[in-house]
């Protein structure tokens, strides 16, 4: 829904029909202890999702999903039982030719309040098609900032132990 109004935001709905044919799901659930000690409070290290789209839903009322913002702050999420995140990946943020940035986000663990539960799903584009910039996303003043790739040969480039910590593996990977 949300990919769907996005595609209609910026005008290229034509598109929506054959994107959701092509992309596939993962399912993650997640168990998050509360610290033990004050050192150990990470309880997922700061990332950008490497999906196209990605669904946070907090299964409890355990808070520890935290945001970059703009300005470099991070900032806490407080999550009723009801509430999903819709995060944006970097596939999307190559698809739209950087309009939609994916944040760098993080789980912080307090020491009282227990355990955090949380459910995510990321969407993925098929291996047999391309993570493309519609060219109506593409002007003079809009240059195209990233080459089309294969999403799974993506994932496979982050994976790999020297990729990790680069800054923007997306523009380490695909910047034009
Ligand atoms: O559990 C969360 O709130 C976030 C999980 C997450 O960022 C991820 O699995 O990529
Ligand atoms: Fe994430």
């Amino acid at each position: 829904m949300v990919v769907k109004m996005v595609f209609e935001s910026y005008g290229v709905e034509k598109y929506y029909e054959s994107h959701v044919k092509s992309v596939n799901y993962l399912a993650r659930v997640m168990k998050y202890r509360e610290a033990q000690v004050e050192e150990a409070k990470l309880g997922f290290v700061a990332h950008t999702d490497k999906s196209f789209m990605s669904t946070i839903h907090q299964t409890n009322q355990v808070n520890g999903l935290e945001i970059k913002g703009k300005d470099g702050q991070w900032f806490g999420v407080e999550l009723s039982p009801s509430s999903i995140v819709v995060m944006a990946g970097d596939a999307i943020m190559a698809w739209s030719n950087n309009r939609i940035k994916s944040p760098h986000h993080r789980v912080m663990m307090g020491e009282e309040k227990g355990a955090r539960y949380s459910i995510a799903q990321f969407s993925f584009m098929e291996d047999s098609l391309m993570v493309e910039t519609p060219k109506e996303l593409v002007d003079e003043e809009h240059p195209l900032l990233f080459n089309s790739f294969n999403h799974l040969d993506y994932l496979k480039f982050f994976s790999k132990e020297e990729n990790r910590r680069l800054e923007c593996a997306l523009k380490s990977y695909c910047g034009a």
